[in-house]
């Protein structure tokens, strides 16, 4: 088996660093050798990744956190967009939030669940959407993809690098204040072959894993394998019940509140509706790629993945 290990040296705040060398070391106990290359900047991960499965990779592993992986999963498509289904996945979690691997919840440890063998095939998230600069692009997701106050926070948590406080404690913080500041945005929503609603909306996470925002179980039902995302909405409401009810969202509590709906769909065309200066933000695994009008499309069992 040909592994390779594609490192992101500056995720978890220095975890890695810290961490991989014992954990690789238990990984060549058990495996053998194996090749590896350490990230040189946002956006290489996916091009180590694409250029690892074309020359033979069989597995590869990412080390770091959600960023990390998100690239990783995109390094899986080819410059056509097609998938390299032959090729396993597997993930050493060290970033701050590690939000995928907990949506997982298999209760092992990361070198364990690579030894292993076992393997599980999972869906993964498509989205079509604009950039700060106005081209459409197109990416894959693993975990949660959403829009709204969340692509607020992500820009305020990506930007202010405390030493002091864990990724956690950074995101309530931004949640908190974007939540204060934030204005209800109006779009245009189209799930499957349903009729388009309109509403004006604090967030919409369309869930392939459970949480996002550094432990935060946003979509408690959501699973790997059902070919559907579970698509959350959070329409808008009184600033002071989004405040009082924010914890409810760690335990999944939020649920049943009544600005709360849940469904699943497949495929999601949204739109920002006119008139609305501020663009509605998207989130993708923790990063923040750009904005609306976006479609999102599930790819069923489209990845391999060790666990
Ligand atoms: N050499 C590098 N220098 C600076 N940034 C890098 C480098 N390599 C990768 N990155 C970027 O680091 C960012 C953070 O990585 P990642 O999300 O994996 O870690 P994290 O934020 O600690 O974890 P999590 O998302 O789980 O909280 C990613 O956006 C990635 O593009």
């Amino acid at each position: 088996m040909s592994v390779f290990v594609v490192i992101n040296p500056k995720a978890g705040g220095g975890r890695v660093k810290k961490r991989w060398p014992r954990l690789a070391k238990r990984l060549a106990e058990h495996i053998g050798p194996f090749a590896s290359a350490e990230t040189a900047a946002p956006g290489h991960a996916s091009i180590l990744t694409r250029e690892a499965i074309r020359t033979g990779a069989d597995l590869v592993i990412s080390v770091g956190g959600d960023g990390t992986l998100n690239e990783v999963v995109n390094g899986f498509c080819d410059a056509d967009g097609k998938m390299s289904t032959h090729v396993s996945l597997a993930v050493v979690s060290l970033g701050t939030g590690s939000d995928f691997v907990r949506s997982l919840s298999t209760g092992m440890d990361s070198i364990d669940r690579i030894v292993s063998g076992a393997t599980r095939r999972i869906d993964l998230g498509r989205v079509i959407y604009f950039d700060d600069d106005g081209n459409q692009k197109s990416r894959l997701f693993a975990n949660i993809g959403s829009f709204g106050v969340s692509g607020q926070i992500d820009r305020i948590v990506n930007t202010t690098h405390s030493r002091f406080l864990p990724r956690k404690a950074r995101f309530l913080a931004a949640t908190i204040g974007a939540l204060a500041a934030f204005r209800s945005q109006r779009i245009g929503m189209m799930v499957d072959d349903d009729p388009a609603v309109t509403a004006p909306i604090v967030l919409v996470a369309v869930a392939n894993g459970r949480y996002f925002g550094g432990g935060m179980q946003i979509a408690p039902d959501a699973e790997f394998d059902d070919g559907l995302f579970d698509i959350v909405t959070l329409q808008h409401t009184s600033k002071l019940a989004l405040l009082r009810n924010l914890l409810l969202v760690y335990s999944g509590g939020h649920r049943d509140h009544p600005a709360i709906s849940i469904r699943r769909g497949r495929r999601i065309r949204v739109e920002p509706l006119d008139g609305q200066s501020e663009p509605v933000l998207l989130d993708l695994d923790g990063e923040a790629p750009g904005r609306l009008p976006a479609t999102y499309e599930i790819l069923p069992q489209a990845l391999a993945l060790r666990c």
